[in-house]
Order: structure tokens, then C-alpha cells, then sequence
């Protein structure tokens, strides 16, 4: 009988590894001796010791030649949240999860370690030092958020341990470093525009900011403490800076830094949400006659006025995660990878 050959456990898969956290992943674990299958929906670079596989995550053909002698795979692909495509949403992350689950075990595959959020906790009022035994969210801000705790559920419900398919979701938060194309260009478009004047609210609310580089240690180290009789099968992980800031002292420094000047000027959140959400039926209602963005979006407006931070203990304890960058460098680092945003570039 032919006897099946055990894939290295230095052999890997990164679903959506052309993204943000998924190329600084793929470039972490290269420099830790992993070979990696980067299978994308785009190629945006290339990299000794990386193999690309360009394709839909929804179709497991696909997947699975991606998957071919992978005994690890990080799943950390999904639509940009700022989508408003329901479908969108739905289709990728809740039925394509399931396809990529169902690969994984068609393939073999021992370990799935699941990008998650720390949002699906949030539900746009404050949540302070947040564990993970808080529950889903009954009313999650948007379509996002509703279709990354169906992903978790099911990802995290895949995990047996009889079988040898080990599950771990990390839920990281406002995740920021060079090459994000959300967080920092946003921003920098807002000020341009003359928009980032006002502070929502009292500017006291503390939030997690997580450098993308602390977001990749967590996810390695997941991978790396995965085995069959370990606790962590089947849970998810806060993994943050463990320094929670806030919010407009954290947009200041970033704004700072690139030459604009900081916020100053208070406006009630009360009255600047009631305005986000008026907008947003507005655009909502004109879709078939104009397509406008609106920068503050009820979604964006929560995050900017609310507490919303979560306690990494249990990461800590059970990974033995530490943050390896704090804020300020993290912030340094993420302000000097921008020459091109900078006021008057
Ligand atoms: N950024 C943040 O602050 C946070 C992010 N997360 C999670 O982290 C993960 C990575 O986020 P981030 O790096 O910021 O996102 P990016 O958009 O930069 O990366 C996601 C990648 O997945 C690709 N992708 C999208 N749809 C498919 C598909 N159907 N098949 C294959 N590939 C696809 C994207 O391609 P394309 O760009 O062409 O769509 C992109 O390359 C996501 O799961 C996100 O939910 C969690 C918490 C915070
Ligand atoms: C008020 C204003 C215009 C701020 C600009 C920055 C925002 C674009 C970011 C501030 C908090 C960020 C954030 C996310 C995206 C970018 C921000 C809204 C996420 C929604 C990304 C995906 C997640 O899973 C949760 C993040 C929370 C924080």
C-alpha cells in the first residue's frame, strides 16, 4: 500500500497573501524558513520562496492546487470592509470560508489559523478591556462585521482534534503599518479635503491601534502552538499593541507626523452620528442615480467616538504573545513608509 507522504510542517498556504497583513506574513515566515503558497484573487509582488496562485477562494479547484503538500494554512482574505456589497460579503466570507474549510481537509491539511476581528464583539457602544468570552455581536455595525462571526463560527467549529484538523481564529485590531491601504490613506484623504478638523466627541475614548508586525507574531505563534492536546484548538485570540490610545491622539500623531495639522475643534457624536446615518440613507437611496462616498460613515463614526479595546491576557498565556513593536515606533515606522502622503507630496 502506498503509504501517503506527511507534508513539511514548513510548508504553508496564505489566503489573501498579496493583502496588507497577508504579504507582511508571507515575508515573516519566509525569514523563518517556511515555504509558502500564496493564493490571491491578484498577484501584487513576488518573492523567492513564494509560489503564487492566482484564483477565487470560492472555488476549491483552485484551492486546491494551492493546497497541494501544505500542512498549514492562514486563512486571511476578505473583501475591504468599507465595501457595502452584502453579497459580496456573503459569498466570500461566509460560503467561501466553508469551500476553504472543505479544501483543507480535502487536501489534508492539519492546521487552519482564521484572520478574524476583534469586532465581532463591537456593536458601536463602548467596550473596554474586552475578553474573548464577550459575546457575537446581536447587531454588528455592518455587513462586514455580520459575515466575519459567521466565518469565525465556522472555522472555529471545524476544529477536531480526532480527526487531526486543528482550528484557531486570531481577531486582531486596527491593524496599521507600511502598505496599509486603509487606515493611513484614508486619513490622509480626509485632511486633504480639509475634513479632519473636528474631534467626534470629548477625544478622551481609548482604543487599540495593533502594528501589523505584533498581528503577524500572533498569527505565527498560533500556527506554531496548534497540536491536537494543546487549549488553544477551536478559540479565538485577542492579539493587540496591549496599549490602548486614543483615538484622536493616535489620527493626530499619524496626521502630525505626515505634515497636517491635528484635530481641534469638538462636535457632539450624538449630533455627528445622527448626520453620518441621514447621509448614508441618502446615498443609499440615490445608488441608482449617483455613486458618492461618504468619508464619515455611521461605521466609521462609532469606531471614532466609542471605547473600543480588548484584553490580549489570554494570548498571552496561552501563545506566550508579547507585542515585538510598541505604538510609538510602530507609528514611526508607518509615518516614514509614507513619503508619498505627506503634506504637499
Ligand atoms: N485591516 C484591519 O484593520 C483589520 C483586518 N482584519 C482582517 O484581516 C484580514 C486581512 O485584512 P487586510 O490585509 O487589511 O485586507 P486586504 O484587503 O489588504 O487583503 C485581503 C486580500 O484578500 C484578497 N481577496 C479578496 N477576496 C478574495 C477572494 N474571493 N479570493 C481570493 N482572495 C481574495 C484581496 O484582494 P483584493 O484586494 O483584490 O480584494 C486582498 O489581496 C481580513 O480577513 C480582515 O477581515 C481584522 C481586523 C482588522
Ligand atoms: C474618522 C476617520 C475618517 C478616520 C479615518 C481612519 C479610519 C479609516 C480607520 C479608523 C479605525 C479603523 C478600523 C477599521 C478600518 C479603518 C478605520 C475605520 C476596521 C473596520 C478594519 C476591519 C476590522 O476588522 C475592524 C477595524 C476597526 C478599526
Amino acid at each position: 500500500m502506498a503509504t501517503r507522504i506527511r507534508p513539511s510542517s514548513k510548508r504553508c498556504a496564505v489566503i489573501g497573501g498579496s493583502g496588507f497583513l497577508g504579504r507582511h506574513l508571507v515575508e515573516k515566515l519566509v525569514d523563518r524558513g517556511y515555504s509558502v503558497s500564496v493564493f490571491d484573487i491578484r498577484q501584487s509582488y513576488e518573492l523567492p520562496g513564494v509560489s503564487f496562485h492566482q484564483g477565487d477562494l470560492c472555488d476549491k479547484q483552485a484551492l486546491l492546487s494551492a493546497l497541494e503538500d501544505v500542512s498549514l494554512v492562514f486563512h486571511c482574505a476578505s473583501p475591504a470592509p468599507a465595501s457595502d456589497d452584502r453579497l459580496l460579503f456573503e459569498r466570500v466570507n461566509i460560503k467561501g470560508t466553508q469551500t476553504v474549510i472543505q479544501a483543507c481537509i480535502d487536501a489534508g491539511v492539519q492546521k487552519l489559523v482564521l484572520t478574524s476581528s476583534a469586532s465581532v464583539v463591537f456593536e458601536g457602544t463602548d467596550v473596554k478591556n474586552g475578553k474573548e468570552d464577550l459575546p457575537y455581536a446581536k447587531r454588528p455595525i455592518d455587513y462586514y462585521t455580520q459575515t466575519k462571526i459567521e466565518q469565525e463560527k465556522l472555522v472555529l467549529k471545524a476544529c477536531d482534534q480526532q480527526k487531526g484538523f486543528l482550528t484557531v481564529a486570531i481577531r486582531p485590531h486596527g491593524i496599521f503599518g507600511p502598505r496599509d491601504p486603509q487606515l493611513v490613506p484614508t486619513l490622509v484623504d480626509a485632511a486633504r479635503q480639509g475634513k479632519m478638523k473636528f474631534i467626534i466627541g470629548d477625544g478622551t475614548n481609548l482604543v487599540d491601534f495593533t502594528y501589523v508586525e505584533n498581528v503577524v507574531h500572533g498569527h505565527i505563534l498560533a500556527a506554531e502552538c496548534l497540536r491536537a492536546d494543546s487549549p488553544i484548538c477551536g478559540k479565538p485570540y485577542h492579539i493587540t499593541n496591549d496599549e490602548p490610545v486614543r483615538f484622536w491622539d493616535f489620527m493626530s500623531e499619524i496626521l502630525v507626523g505626515l505634515g497636517y495639522a491635528a484635530p481641534r475643534f469638538h462636535l457632539p457624536y450624538g449630533l455627528v452620528y445622527g448626520i453620518a446615518l441621514l447621509l448614508w440613507l441618502l446615498t443609499w437611496i440615490l445608488r441608482p442615480f449617483m455613486s458618492f462616498k461618504p468619508t464619515f460613515t455611521p461605521m466609521r463614526v462609532a469606531l471614532a467616538g466609542t471605547y473600543h479595546y480588548y484584553s490580549c491576557e489570554r494570548a498571552k498565556e496561552h501563545l506566550g504573545y508579547k507585542p515585538v513593536v510598541s505604538l510609538k515606533e510602530g507609528i514611526k515606522r508607518t509615518v516614514e513608509s509614507y513619503p508619498q502622503l505627506r503634506r504637499g507630496a
